[in-house]
């Protein structure tokens, strides 16, 4: 059947029936017909995209799931932003008290060479008052008017009369009263009444004959002004940046740009929640950061707009600082003057936008530092290492790559190695170091793989297990300044990524905490496996996307988090990454080389009573061939005592199989040069390989045992 013409429906009644038995068809059908446009169709039959009843959590749910605000003030929660607030009220009552005291006297003389005017102003005043004055231009008009308003005179006189009747009787009155009285005073009063009386009355006068353009008393302090940050504003703002969805948002029929809380006032600065035009996102805006600034009318460094952790990615918020960030006070370091530390517990690193205190947790973490040159990276480094030389039992090994010596009070008064330079010196050091360590996390994994599993449950270093030194299980702390070249080093790199790879993947559970700097980011100069697997992450200013990521993690640059927005005065401030849920722009504890000396001497101190001093600071000459056994010792392995010679390559080969962690990669000439510091020199072997005589450059067994044998002072090695 078809529809009639004039177009109503005729029904087709197997459709109908098929539809009664069919339940999906009959919402199918009713919905074609409610909500024509709002379905797919998907062959013959319509497939609906939008549910009839309105479907999603219910109130219950919705209630339970709502986010509660918190019941006291960020401000009030926070110890040292209250101590900041309650410290500045009493600077300012302090201030504003003793500015004017100063000034009383000056305020006395003028107020009283103001009292005759005062005076004057007073009895003019109060007989205007009595004769009621003020109704006289009133009285005028209506006199100027003629017969029509002669009732409205004589209302308008009556009343003066009244008015003048008993005002005149209040001042008769108050002359009947007040001069006998004041002249009882005169006669009678004591000294100290009276002058306390003619004081009170010349100030008062004084201050009647004061003229409104000149104060008598002067400002103690003049507010800067700063705008307050409105919705209008930031609307101006945001549709300043030229994105054309925030235009198209803003412009006439548009949605707007929603607010999904109040402007609030937040730390020094306001702070504005910004649900953004639909698909633009938090990163839009802060590739335009320079330009949301200019439409702000604040300078760049108060300009901070942020995503939003769970939210979409179009909330935003927007916080504008009084004053730029670069330009506020430095906070001083909490552990500055006194205090101890654990590394196991949080420790002082920085502080966010709004002077909120911000830790780190060293502890089953390791730590890397991007920037590019200048920008506060060593600064960064000297926290963490800091905090670590006040934790006694930490053992600290601290290589500092540029030679500037920014590391010295550290080295010098608590660390069990240190070495500085851009020298092969310090670099050799440093690869020592590190095998060292590398060492150590076989051992601790024997020590931890030993203990009962109710000591250890989890397998990993406790601050009870820390603290028992016939374990050895205490903190240990490397970390490598300039890292990147030592990891781009033609002779040393390769070995050093590989173990630096094995520390930071197994380390953290065994108490190795690394902690590396660099100013190259890139993956010839940082391996990606190295860079993967940090935990917290600080990146200063870099210039772009690639080393942001780099230092940051993957995609943080498009989920908004760019330290590419840094400037050069943005010296010690940079992107905080897994301190916190989400990365957190954070201004660095500002410590100079004098307060670092005096920490360290306090550190220093700690150690010698604690007897933790060791090595280095200790004033022991560091052995350097330290790690060098690991290879010895592994060649060792993978030649056997049969096998007189070897081929270099066949030995890598080998090393690579034993130990990919440390030897993946490796080939000949790898090899020769690792085993040039022990002088053993590749020597030509010839073997015959399909009937022909082949010669290779390769190792001679019995100069690996000789030098162990040396090394250990032993007879023989093997
Ligand atoms: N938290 C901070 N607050 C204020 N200024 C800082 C901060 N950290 C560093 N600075 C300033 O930045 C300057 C450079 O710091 P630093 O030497 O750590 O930079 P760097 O990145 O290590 O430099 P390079 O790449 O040359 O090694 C310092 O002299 C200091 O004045």
């Amino acid at each position: 059947m078809a529809a009639d013409e004039s177009g109503g429906a005729v029904l087709d009644l197997n459709k109908a029936r098929s539809v009664r038995s069919n339940p999906t068809d009959t919402l199918d059908a009713s919905t074609s017909t409610q909500d024509e446009g709002r379905h797919e169709e998907s062959g013959d039959v319509a497939l609906m995209v939008d549910p009839l009843t309105v479907t999603g959590p219910g109130l219950m749910e919705r209630v339970r799931g709502a986010r509660r605000n918190r019941v006291l003030p960020a401000w009030l929660r926070s110890k040292p932003e209250l101590l900041d607030g309650v410290g500045w009220l009493i600077g300012y009552a302090g201030h504003t008290s003793l500015y004017h005291a100063l000034r009383l006297p000056w305020y006395t003389l003028r107020l009283a060479a103001q009292a005759p005017r005062g005076f004057a102003r007073f009895v003019g005043g109060t007989m205007r008052w009595a004769s009621d004055a003020e109704g006289e231009a009133m009285r005028q008009t209506t006199a100027s008017l003629g017969n029509s308003a002669v009732g409205e005179y004589l209302k308008l006189s009556r009343q003066r009369d009244r008015r003048v009747r008993w005002r005149g009787a209040v001042v008769a009155l108050s002359l009947l009263v007040g001069l006998p009285g004041a002249l009882a005073l005169w006669v009678l009063a004591p000294t100290w009444l009276l002058s306390t009386a003619v004081a009170a009355v010349t100030l008062a006068l004084g201050a009647a004959g004061m003229s409104t353009d000149k104060p008598v008393v002067s400002r103690a302090v003049v507010a800067t002004q700063v705008e307050r940050l409105t919705s209008t504003i930031v609307e101006r703002a945001m549709g300043a940046l030229g994105i054309a969805e925030v235009n198209k948002a803003l412009g006439k029929g548009g949605e707007g740009i929603r607010f999904p809380a109040p402007i609030t006032r937040d730390g020094p600065g306001w702070r504005a929640d910004v649900d953004l035009p639909y698909g633009v996102t938090v990163a839009d805006i802060l590739d335009r950061r320079e330009r949301l600034a200019s439409g702000l009318r604040r300078p760049l460094g108060c300009v901070w707009p942020e995503p939003v952790p769970d939210e979409h990615a179009g909330r935003m918020v927007l916080w504008v600082g009084d004053k730029a960030l670069n330009k506020m006070d430095k906070p001083v370091w909490p552990l500055a003057k006194s205090g101890t530390t654990s590394l196991f517990k949080p420790v002082p690193f920085g502080t966010d936008q709004r002077g909120r205190r911000i830790d780190i947790t060293l502890m089953y973490d390791n730590m890397l530092i991007g920037a590019m040159p200048g920008m506060g990276k060593t600064f960064a480094l000297a926290r963490p290492l800091l905090a670590a030389a006040l934790d006694v039992t930490a053992e600290m090994l601290v290589y500092e790559l540029k030679g500037t010596g920014d590391l010295d009070p550290i080295g010098e008064s608590v660390a069990a190695d240190y070495a500085k330079g851009a020298k092969d010196e310090t670099y050799e050091a440093a690869l020592d170091g590190i095998r060292y360590v590398y060492r150590e996390l076989e051992r601790r994994a024997d020590v931890i793989g030993s203990l009962p599993k109710d000591k250890c449950p989890e397998n990993k270093v406790t601050p009870e297990l820390a603290a028992n030194r016939s374990l050895g299980l205490h903190p240990l702390v490397l970390a490598i300044d300039e890292c990147q070249d030592l990891f781009a080093h033609g002779e040393f790199g390769k070995e050093a990524g590989n173990l630096c790879t094995a520390i930071i993947k197994r380390g953290r559970a065994l108490g190795i905490i690394l902690l590396l700097a660099t100013q190259r980011p890139d993956k010839e100069s940082l391996p990606t496996a190295i860079s993967a697997n940090v935990g917290t992450r600080f990146c200063l200013r870099v210039m772009g996307q690639l080393e942001n990521d780099m230092v940051l993690g993957t995609s943080m640059y498009r989920r908004g988090i760019q330290a590419t927005s840094f400037t050069k005065a943005d010296k010690g401030i940079g992107y905080l990454a897994g301190a916190l849920d989400e990365p957190q722009i954070t201004r660095g504890y500002y410590i100079d080389s004098v307060e670092a000396e005096r920490i360290c001497a306090r550190a220093r101190k700690a150690r010698i009573q604690a007897g933790t001093l060791t090595g280095y600071a200790a004033g022991e000459e560091p052995e350097r061939t330290k790690g060098g056994d690991t290879l010895l010792t592994d060649i060792l392995a993978v030649v056997p005592a049969k096998e007189a010679k070897a081929w270099s390559e066949t030995v890598a080969e080998r090393l690579a199989d034993l130990r990919p962690e440390v030897y993946d990669g490796w080939g000949a000439e790898q090899l020769t040069a690792a085993l040039k510091p022990y002088r053993i020199e590749s020597v030509q072997i010839g073997r015959r390989v399909e009937g022909k005589v082949v010669n290779r450059r390769g190792i001679v067994r019995a100069d690996i045992t000789a030098t162990v044998a040396e090394r250990d002072g032993k007879r023989d090695a093997g």
